[in-house]
């Protein structure tokens, strides 16, 4: 599991350790140097004689840069360091010019120039940036509060505006946290810095993890400074399931199972107009695996089911875990067996698209029931407006769906799981998890039935809370994307079986050489057996 730990528990940590002397700005900025020069390697970078610019702004973060700038300087790089503030780092700026870093003041004057023109107090150093291979962002970690003010905010508008356009590729390495970030939360507050690698120090920090701030970090390297033990005894607001925790708390059936104690589930799903989420959502909850799943909608798409699934019970009876909405029009009656299912606190709920329009009005309601809310931006936007009396839009959700999820939790009292490119999981007073494990490839129609019925079958057969079967259930809908997308062999009968075993556990990213194919959502739920043993078998 990853954990990400808000500023405050990060000073905390590493308060004791600075009291004694540990000389953990030295630590950092020597970790900032080694990934510098093993990302340039990377990229094939000559290190004698590559040009690289320090952006250095007043606090400790600054000092990290100043002092990876003279460890930069003394493997040959030709490095500049952009003085952001008056007073900057005194032992760091020692440092950097002891070791012949090339300083540049930047003056404030006209830094806030007018849009789309640089300032001309930033001239000098926009200069040495386009010839800059490697940009350091050192500006601000986790002392930044609100947007980049004044010159660094300029700066920063300047920098983005050239890598926009194309006219600079740099690698750029940002310290701690991408400057412009609030390290808290995932809401990017204005101008941020675009890196496409961070080294953050002594933890990770919720901005990280969190869309859509995470987007700036490019690749996350943590570096513990030695204080992982005094970090893990405190709580981490913001988690992530990795493949071993899914394996912990995945239900494997042992000898004493039989199909009821695997679990039943129970699904309100498909409609005339859109019978092909019930067939999907079975699809998905079949392949996770579970005892029975019984399907209780409309008597089309029941035929529709069981024309693609034999396997699947087409009469009433007990469930453990009961899928409502999916393929069911905003506005529809609350059916029989949804009500039922409602008011029945034994069965836990997977509620998404129509079915969302069933929910209690009083969240006190579900108290103590695992009920997993599956909306995605446009149905929060729709619920939280419903329910939170004030008009909230799609967009403002994209801006910020951590705190958006949980403001949906304090009004329904459910664990809600908001799907997206990075899909994050509130609950109420609880942990969020942030799943990033798919690809675009799974923006697909279908793809979010399939989803529902992962997550209603783990529902159905684990005693373990609402909010962590929800995060598994996205990775692994996310991976069986990935393993769909890399392994799809153009038969109509879903990706073939033969993948080699590390694309079989659905790791690693797709990227720009082998971006993959296109899937459906028949293809994702196909695919998830593979992922499963895949990471079962880790
Ligand atoms: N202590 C240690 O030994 C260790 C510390 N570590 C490192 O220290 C970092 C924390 O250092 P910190 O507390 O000094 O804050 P920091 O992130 O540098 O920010 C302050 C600077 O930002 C500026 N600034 C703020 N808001 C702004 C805005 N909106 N717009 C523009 N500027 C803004 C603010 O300017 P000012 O408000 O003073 O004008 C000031 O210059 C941490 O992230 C990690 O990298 C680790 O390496 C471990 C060892
Ligand atoms: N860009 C993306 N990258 C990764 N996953 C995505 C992306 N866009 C959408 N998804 C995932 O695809 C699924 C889409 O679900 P949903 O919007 O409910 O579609 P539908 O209603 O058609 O089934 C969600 O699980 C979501 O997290
Ligand atoms: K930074």
């Amino acid at each position: 599991m990853r954990h990400a730990y808000p500023a405050e528990a990060i000073r905390a940590a590493e308060a004791p350790a600075l009291a004694a002397g540990e000389p953990l700005m030295e630590r950092a900025a020597y970790a900032v140097a080694a990934a510098v020069v093993a990302e340039a390697r990377r990229r094939g970078l000559a290190l004698v004689g590559a040009r690289a610019l320090v952006l250095a702004g007043g606090g400790n973060n600054g000092g990290d840069g100043l002092f990876a700038a003279a460890h930069l300087a003394r493997r040959g790089l030709v490095v500049t360091a952009a003085l952001l503030r008056e007073r900057v780092h005194p032992e760091g700026l020692a440092a950097a010019r002891r070791a012949g870093v090339r300083l540049l003041p930047v003056s404030g004057d006209g830094a806030q120039g007018h849009t789309g023109m640089p300032a001309p107090g930033l001239a000098p150093v926009l200069a040495v940036a386009d010839d800059a291979d490697i940009w350091i962002d050192a500006i601000a970690g986790i002392g930044l509060t609100g947007g980049l003010r004044g010159v660094s905010g300029a700066l920063v508008a300047a920098l983005n505006e050239r890598r926009e356009r194309s006219i600079l590729d740099p690698l750029v390495v940002a310290i701690d946290v991408p400057s412009g970030l609030e390290s808290d939360v995932g809401a990017v507050p204005g101008e941020a810095v675009r890196a496409d690698v961070t080294v953050t120090m002594i933890g990770l920090k919720p901005a990280l993890l969190l869309p859509p701030a995470a987007a700036r970090a490019g690749r996350v390297e943590l570096v513990d400074l030695g204080l992982a033990e005094a970090l893990a005894a405190r709580p981490a607001p913001v988690r992530r399931l990795l493949g071993v925790d899914v394996a912990d708390l995945w239900p494997v059936p042992g000898p004493a199972d039989h199909k009821y104690t695997r679990g039943v589930v129970g699904l309100l799903a498909g409609s005339d107009a859109y019978p092909g989420a019930a067939v999907l959502a079975s699809s998905g909850a079949l392949r996770t695996g579970c005892g029975m799943v019984r399907y209780l909608g409309p008597e089309g798409a029941a035929r529709m089911v069981l024309a693609r699934h034999p396997e699947v019970v087409t009469a009433a009876g007990r469930v453990q875990a009961m899928v409502l909405g999916p393929g069911i029009a905003v506005g529809a009656p609350v059916p029989e067996s949804a009500g039922r299912a409602l008011v029945d606190s034994e069965v836990a709920l997977v509620v998404d698209a129509g079915g969302l329009d069933w929910l209690p009005t009083d969240p006190t309601a579900l108290a103590g029931r695992r009920v997993v809310l599956t909306p995605h931006a446009g149905e929060l936007a729709r619920l939280l407006t419903t329910r939170g009396g004030d008009p909230v839009e799609r967009s403002t959700i994209e801006a910020d769906p951590a705190r958006w999820a949980q403001r949906a939790t304090e009004l329904t009292g459910a664990t809600v799981l908001l799907k997206g490119a990075v899909t994050v999981v509130a609950q109420p007073g609880g942990t969020v998890f942030s799943q990033s494990d798919g690809t675009g490839w799974l923006a697909t129609a279908g793809s979010g039935d399939v989803l529902a019925g992962i997550l209603g079958a783990l529902l159905a057969g684990s005693d373990a809370p609402a909010g962590e079967l929800a995060a598994a259930a996205a990775l692994v809908h996310g991976r069986a994307g990935v393993w769909a997308a890399r392994n799809r062999r153009g038969s109509e009968g879903g990706p073939s079986p033969v993948g080699d075993p590390v694309s079989a556990t659905g790791r690693g990213p797709l990227d720009d050489r082998d971006p993959g194919a296109p899937i459906t959502a028949s293809d994702i739920a196909a695919a998830v057996p593979e992922v499963v043993r895949g990471i079962l078998a880790h």
